[in-house]
């Protein structure tokens, strides 16, 4: 890894203590750090870089997956950490910085490699990146990138503009979009994982009914009304996070990809999407918002009480989506994808599942047929279980599940954040969206952004610490199938003991 410098914007704020100082720590542990490298943090406040350097070894012992209290090796990391005040709106704090910067590249004798990375609210991107653009930070012999957070704009046409007014400052191949869903390890292993052979087979309508993709969260909006509100699930994680989904998911990736591979297939992907039209959006789309109920045992308020909710929000607090792919691969493949907050379990999951069940024997119970299922856990547990039916000879040729399971141990599975910060600091794009991707993901959702906007998608109140609306199933059993889920042993009403199975939640 060559010498940088990590120029943090925002390195006060909420994200840079949770998840930049700690997958830093990480991979500063993993060595996976350069020996020598500087870190300039960014912000309003004024603060020595001692006091700097507290803050983040506190952020450090709050937020690290490895304890942080080894004081010899926090020094060590913290040494290269420095602070300069910077109001972003000010011209003259830009050309500050650069002789900050210029004078640690000297001190440490390192080449004049910039990591821009902007911890900030989008707002602020396009002056910070004319700032870099004209005071002279960007222009370095070395080289330059810039990594940014998500929302990447409210639309497709303001995402549009925000990208036409980065390009001035920075090229596409400097630009690195954080998407933290593609950093995470089993989504990484979904790109392996389907150029190999035996899966590669598999991976087509011949074999595959339908596919389920769902990001559930238990959490509600907690202080984020302000942003939330205007964002809803299908701005905060359908646009983004579960198209990336359905992109990795899907891109039939060559053995040996590289990245521009990765980015053109994931592209036709998108290119491939059967649009939707915005007066039949209600066909496919389930629009929910959380009323109050129950998570995990305690009592929860519904949306429109959340502090900082307007009493009469039409905001989406879930989405679910039936899509279609026309292509070779895909046609006539069913992807269902749903997210929502405030739902019974924490769990990011896809479920493949297959074509033709196992027939069962005349005398056995029909009822008990249940196709094969491949299943991805992504998080918060990491898995992959392939799912085979198969009879029981000993129990009258009965429906036996059996199960093949891989699982990682939580503790070994680094955070998304140090894939993700490592990837863009060798300059490896393969995990990060590309504009390509992000222009066609927001003119797929437009037509629904428009159709929730003028009302012509039902709002469905959804209790709180279920699987959301009914009609959600409903989708699904239009054309015959059921949302899966990973049977906890008290869901287990109809499998015997000791078998583990996935399960429908259906209420058909
Ligand atoms: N927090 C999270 O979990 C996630 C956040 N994000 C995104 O990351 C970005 C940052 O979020 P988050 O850390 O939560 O935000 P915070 O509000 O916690 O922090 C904002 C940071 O921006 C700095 N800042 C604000 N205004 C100015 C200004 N005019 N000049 C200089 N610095 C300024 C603040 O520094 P100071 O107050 O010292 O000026 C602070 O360091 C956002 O784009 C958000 O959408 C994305 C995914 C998750
Ligand atoms: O980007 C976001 O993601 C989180 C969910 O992330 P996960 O890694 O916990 O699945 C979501 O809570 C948040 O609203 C959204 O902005």
């Amino acid at each position: 890894m060559e010498p940088t410098t990590f120029v943090l914007f925002g390195a006060t704020g909420d994200l840079a203590k949770r998840k930049i100082y700690p997958a830093l720590y990480n991979l500063f542990i993993d060595q996976k750090l350069p020996p020598t490298f500087a870190l300039v943090g960014l912000g309003r406040r004024e603060l020595t870089d001692e006091s700097f350097q507290a803050n983040v070894e506190q952020a450090l012992r709050h937020f690290s997956r490895r304890e942080a209290t080894n004081s010899a090796l926090n020094k060590d990391f913290l040494r290269s950490f420095r602070y300069s005040v910077l109001d972003i709106g000010r011209k003259e704090d830009y050309v500050k910085l650069l002789k900050r910067i210029e004078q640690r590249e000297k001190e440490l004798c390192i080449s004049p490699n910039r990591l821009f990375y902007l911890s900030v609210g989008p707002e602020f991107f396009e002056t910070i990146a004319a700032g870099i653009e004209e005071s002279g930070l960007g222009s370095t012999s070395g080289w330059k990138r810039l990594v940014i957070e998500k929302p990447f704009g409210h639309d497709l046409h303001s995402a549009r503009s925000l990208n036409r007014k980065l390009s001035k400052a920075f090229a596409e191949h400097e630009i690195f979009r954080i998407d933290h869903y593609l950093g995470k390890p089993m989504v990484q292993k979904l790109e392996i994982l389907q150029q190999n052979p035996a899966l590669h087979a598999l991976w087509t309508n011949h074999y595959i009914a339908n596919v389920q993709i769902t990001a559930n969260e238990t959490v509600g909006v907690e202080e984020r009304a302000g942003y939330y509100d205007h964002v809803g699930a299908i701005r905060d994680m359908f646009q983004n996070h579960m198209l990336q989904l359905l992109m990795m998911l899907t891109s039939h990736l060559p053995n040996n990809s590289n990245s521009e591979m990765v980015r053109f297939k994931k592209k036709m992907v998108m290119e491939s999407l059967e649009p939707l039209q915005k007066k039949e959006v209600s066909a496919s789309v389930i629009r929910g918002q959380y009323n109050a109920g129950t998570v995990q045992g305690k009592p929860v308020i519904g949306y429109r009480s959340e502090s900082g909710v307007s009493s009469t929000s039409m905001n989406d607090t879930f989405i679910a989506a039936r899509l279609k792919i026309d292509n070779f691969f895909w046609r006539g493949v069913p992807f269902y994808i749903r997210t929502g907050k405030r739902m019974k379990e924490k769990s990011t999951r896809i479920v493949i599942e297959f074509k033709e069940p196992l027939k069962m024997s005349s005398q056995a119970n029909d009822d008990k047929k249940v196709p094969n299922l491949l299943v991805f856990e992504i998080s918060p547990n990491e898995g992959i279980t392939l799912q085979l039916n198969t009879r029981d000879p000993q129990h009258k040729g009965e429906f036996k599940p059996l199960q093949i399971d891989f699982h990682e141990s939580r503790d070994d599975v680094p955070e998304a954040y140090e894939n993700l910060i490592y990837d863009a600091w060798h300059g490896d794009p393969t995990f990060f969206a590309h504009w390509d991707e992000v222009e066609l993901s927001w003119q797929w959702v437009e037509p629904i952004l428009e159709a929730f906007e003028e009302n012509l998608v039902p709002l469905h109140l959804y209790e709180a610490g279920t699987y959301g609306p009914a009609e959600s199933d409903a989708l699904l059993a239009e054309d015959g199938y059921h949302w899966w889920f990973d049977a906890k042993p008290e869901q287990k009403n109809e499998i015997k003991e000791g078998e583990e199975q996935y399960v429908c939640n259906s209420t058909y």
